[in-house]
């Protein structure tokens, strides 16, 4: 019966992974099978391990099978042999156990397979170490750290001095972090409550707290929208903001409405649009804004690069870009095998739209902070100064980060939350002013 269980659980481990694979994003997927399944604690805990590790080492795990078959045909075999490898060499686990558990596993889902399960979790096991002298010199670092070849490439010409430090850092762990509305909640009262349901805080900064478990979910001020989840990188591009009470703020890319909610919660605009491309997200806003119901708060459906059509001059503008998301990595750890270096010359050329529409939009004597979830320079500092050297008018304003945050200033202020931090998202924020 135990038995049963167990690979009952593999096997959604299996679907699972095939389903990320297939584009849905990892932390979204789990969250989903853990709403549908009886999971105990101890199993989510396995399951996403699981998960996790193997996709933060996907490429060196399949040059793992790869150098013992030339072929997995069957897509759910290659991840049961995935997760298998996955167990053999980067979790503690009893080795004969997971090839026997494989093979069962393989019969469930394709009788005929259960020997090629085997004999290949077999040979890998008996040369994972002549395997591992075999890689390649050139391909080194993209096989052992799992990351493409190019990015790789990319990541030693923007960062040359500490590339490999920055790769294995976004393979860590991430963190859960929660907002609380100071409205609502003193933080007294809020950290007060941290202790009674047992979680340590980590590190805050400001109202954002990261925190040892997931119990807050459980409690009343999350299930009421009194404490959100946020990382406290997207909490200072929103606190840069700095929104004066009676402003007109926009936030141009704004679904989920994460910063949206930050902005009416941390200001008084007089009104606040917020605005997405896509009609399914701008559904997301809509319900945040039905289940907050605040009166200054307009959601609707406009291409930012078109902002002109809001009718609108700001005093503030949010311009929290679609980017790469290479600083979020340790969440969506997937994201880095969909990203072509193309991808980047086109996000590049959305961001500079963008931002010639908000500057359209803006008021004199107007701000807008410009933000994104990543580290690649393209998107960020060389975009500012591109920006800066477009406008006269415009000039660069000083953002303000806590001393304890690593950040990397660059040449035009704007501003990197390093990937040193161990619990915040890597991220750029600049902010400019139209004089
Ligand atoms: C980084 S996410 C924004 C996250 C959001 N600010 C938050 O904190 O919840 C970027 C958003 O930009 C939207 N987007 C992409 N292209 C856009 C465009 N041309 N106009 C408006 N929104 C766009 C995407 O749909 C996505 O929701």
């Amino acid at each position: 019966m135990v038995e049963k269980n167990r690979n009952n659980i593999k096997l959604d481990i299996v679907n699972l992974l095939d389903e990320i694979q297939n584009g849905k994003y990892s932390n979204i997927q789990l969250n989903y099978y853990f709403s549908k399944n009886n999971y105990t604690k101890k199993e989510k805990m396995f399951i996403t391990n699981v998960i996790n590790i193997v996709i933060k080492n996907l490429i060196y795990i399949d040059y793992l099978i790869g150098k013992s078959v030339r072929n997995v045909k069957k897509r759910k075999i290659k991840q049961l042999l995935r997760i298998s490898v996955a167990q053999l060499f980067f979790m503690e686990s009893d080795n004969a156990g997971v090839i026997f558990e494989a093979g069962e596993i393989a019969k469930i889902l394709n009788a005929h397979q259960a020997g090629f399960v085997n004999a290949t979790l077999q040979t890998i096991l008996k040369n994972k170490e002549k395997f591992d002298e075999e890689i390649p010199k050139d391909n080194r670092e993209s096989i052992v750290l799992s990351y493409p070849q190019w990015f790789v490439n990319k990541m030693r010409i923007d960062y040359p001095d500490d590339y490999l430090e920055m790769l294995k850092s976004y393979k860590k762990r991430s963190y859960l972090s929660i907002r609380f509305d100071k409205n609502k909640i003193t933080r007294e009262k809020f950290e007060e409550l941290l202790k009674n349901i047992k979680t340590d805080v980590l590190f805050s900064v400001g109202e954002v707290y990261y925190l040892s478990n997931a119990n807050i979910f459980d409690t009343e001020i999350y299930k009421n929208g009194d404490a959100v989840i946020q990382d406290a990188s997207s909490y200072l591009a929103v606190r840069n903001l700095g929104v004066k009470d009676g402003e007109t703020v926009l936030d141009a890319c704004s679904a989920p409405g994460g910063k949206s909610l930050a902005i009416l919660q941390l200001f008084n605009p007089k009104k606040l649009i917020s605005t997405d491309i896509h009609e399914h997200k701008v559904k997301l806003l809509n319900e945040l804004k039905n289940k907050y119901g605040y009166s200054n708060f307009e959601v609707k459906l406009n291409d930012a690069t078109q902002i002109e059509n809001l009718d609108t001059m700001f005093d503030k503008v949010l311009l929290d870009m679609p980017c790469s998301g290479l600083g979020v990595l340790r969440k969506k750890p997937e994201k880095i095998y969909d990203l072509t270096a193309n991808d980047i010359k086109s996000l590049k050329k959305l961001q500079k739209k963008i931002f010639e529409s908000a500057y359209k939009s803006l008021k004199n004597g107007g701000e807008i902070v410009y933000s994104t979830c990543t580290f690649s320079k393209n998107e960020n500092t060389n975009n500012i100064q591109y920006f800066l050297e477009k406008y006269e008018d415009l000039e660069i304003m000083e953002v303000e980060i806590p001393e304890n945050i690593d950040n990397i200033r660059d040449e035009f202020g704007g501003i990197y939350i390093s990937y040193k931090n161990e619990y915040l998202d890597g991220f750029y924020i600049a902010k400019l002013r139209k004089k």
